[in-house]
């Protein structure tokens, strides 16, 4: 146990300890947003709080309960004079946000008390403005968030969707912090035995099933962490956006279909072919889950206009970007098709004629879409309509947009998946990047060290280290000067 302890304790000294005492100062900012609104939220967090909200409130011995309310009239600690009445919350460290002594003003929403109050604070010695992201890092570095729960907090202020907040908050609520601290924790258990046998074996015969039974550990950790990665990226895919691309020939309705989904006119439509020359993207809430379209100039082989040619070398990039393809047709070009084994024969020979190689959409999710149903005789329509691989619509006359909607919902449904707090998933790729490190360095433990092969301990317990080091890597446990920035970046000032 006590061997566990060291372990842990060598492995997740937080640097924060020099963070902390190297800031010493107050930090104060608006919390809420920078307009005029019916309350604001002032923070401020560091030693100098409780000398802020004393200030303020004009009384040198002013003793708040911690957590509660106070109904109060702030006064300009110059002036002395009366700025605004509202509350005060009075937070000592450690049970803050930012783990830190930490109080909030919640003042009137207008732009001349909020520069009053802020104006109020700088004059307070030992006091300056936050950063953007100051209020987290603070708690980072306290100890108080993982770096997996920062994330989550940064996904939740921009979450747009309903399916986006749900994943956010449990991100930020510590469920992917608490699956990667479990496989840290057993991996650190395994090279605490690991060393216990160098350290000890010889002496005092430590039992070698022990070894035995680090492998089966590291090999179920290895089989989590791969069933972890294998998720089809939807935890990625619902954060940063389905790209969805439509693509197809031109003048056959791309345009057209943008502006329905996203029920504005976003694309310009006229009955010219090569209307649209670049990439239009529009970023839409689909039933929760959040879509990315681009609409593309239309494809066809055999064209020297040099405008033209860049439109479709834009969108075949678009394309190999896209997570979605919707393949759009002229539904009159589907005379052969008769079921659906013919749709498939028929995408292969539409991708040919817009010169799109068939690779080039591998490993996407793939849709035909036939338009323009209204020019349809009965006969045709009924017969396409009866064919389950592909939808057929009409963009003009709102022909079977319904079922086009819903079709579209549940594929994204697909791709996303649900959040489940018993399921944490991958956010970012940064995550999928070390847990693939992760696993290269079991796979070369487990290879060079197994019961029967006697290879230098010390180098295998490395080995072992390297691979906790990843989880550390995401969690923040380590160092991660590089990554901070980038992680802090997107914080709003105030958080
Ligand atoms: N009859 C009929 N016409 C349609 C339908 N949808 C679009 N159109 C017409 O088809 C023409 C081309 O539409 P767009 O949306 O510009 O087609 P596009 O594929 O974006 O065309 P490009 O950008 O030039 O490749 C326009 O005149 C539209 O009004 C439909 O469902 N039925
Ligand atoms: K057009
Ligand atoms: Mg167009």
């Amino acid at each position: 146990m006590a061997l566990l302890k060291r372990f842990a304790n060598n492995w997740s000294r937080f640097f924060c300890r020099s963070y902390m005492n190297s800031s010493g100062c107050t930090i104060y900012s608006l919390s809420s947003g920078h307009i005029k609104c019916g309350v604001s939220v002032i923070r401020v967090s560091g030693p100098q709080a409780k000398h802020a909200l004393r200030a303020l409130v004009n009384n040198e011995e002013y003793e708040p309960k911690q957590r509660l309310a106070y109904l109060k009239s702030f006064y300009h600690p110059s002036t002395k004079e009366m700025i605004d009445k509202g509350l005060l919350l009075w937070f000592p460290g450690p049970a803050s946000f930012t783990g830190e002594d930490s109080c909030e003003f919640q003042v009137h929403g207008s732009l001349a008390v909020i520069a009053a109050m802020l104006d109020a604070l700088g004059q307070l010695p030992g006091l300056r403005p936050a950063h953007p992201g100051e209020f987290t890092k603070r708690a980072f570095f306290g100890g108080k968030l993982d770096l997996t729960e920062v994330e989550g907090l940064a996904d939740l202020i921009h979450a747009e969707t309903e399916a986006q907040r749900k994943q956010a908050l449990l991100q930020s609520t510590g469920s992917l912090k608490r699956l990667y601290d479990s496989w840290r924790m057993r991996m650190i258990r395994c090279a605490a035995h690991l060393e216990a046998y160098i350290d000890f074996a010889e002496e005092e015969q430590i039992e070698a099933g022990v070894i035995v039974q680090l492998t089966r550990e590291l090999k179920s950790v290895k089989r989590e962490i791969h069933e972890h990665l294998n998720d089809q990226r939807q935890g990625e895919l619902l954060r940063d956006g389905v790209r969805t691309v439509i693509i197809g020939a031109p003048n056959v309705g791309k345009s057209s279909l943008l502006n329905l989904l996203c029920q504005r006119s976003v694309s310009i439509v006229t009955e010219q072919a090569g209307t649209t020359r670049d990439i239009i993207e529009a970023m839409h809430n689909f039933g929760g889950y959040p879509v990315i379209f681009s609409d593309t100039a239309g494809l066809r082989k055999h064209t020297k206009d040099t405008i033209e040619l860049e439109g479709m070398a834009r969108a075949k990039k678009c394309l190999e970007q896209a997570d979605l393809i919707l393949l759009l047709t002229d539904a009159k070009a589907l005379q052969q098709v008769q079921n659906d084994a013919d749709v498939d024969s028929y995408i292969k020979s539409y991708l040919e004629e817009l010169d799109l190689p068939v690779q080039m959409c591998n490993g996407k999710r793939l849709h035909l879409i036939a338009n323009k149903s209204d020019t349809l005789s009965r006969e045709e329509l009924e017969r396409l309509s009866k064919i389950n691989a592909m939808l057929t619509i009409s963009c003009q006359k709102q022909d079977n947009i319904p079922a086009f909607l819903s079709a579209l919902e549940s594929i994204l449904q697909k791709l996303c998946g649900t959040p489940r707090a018993e399921h944490p998933r991958i956010t970012h790729m940064r995550y999928r990047q070390q847990l693939v490190r992760c696993i290269e360095h079991i796979e070369i433990f487990l290879r060079e060290y197994s019961p029967d092969v006697y290879p230098d301990m010390a180098i295998a317990a490395q080995k072992l280290r390297l691979a906790v080091r990843c989880i550390e890597r995401i969690t923040g446990h380590v160092h991660v000067e590089d990554i901070l920035d980038v992680v802090f970046k997107d914080f709003c000032i105030g958080k």
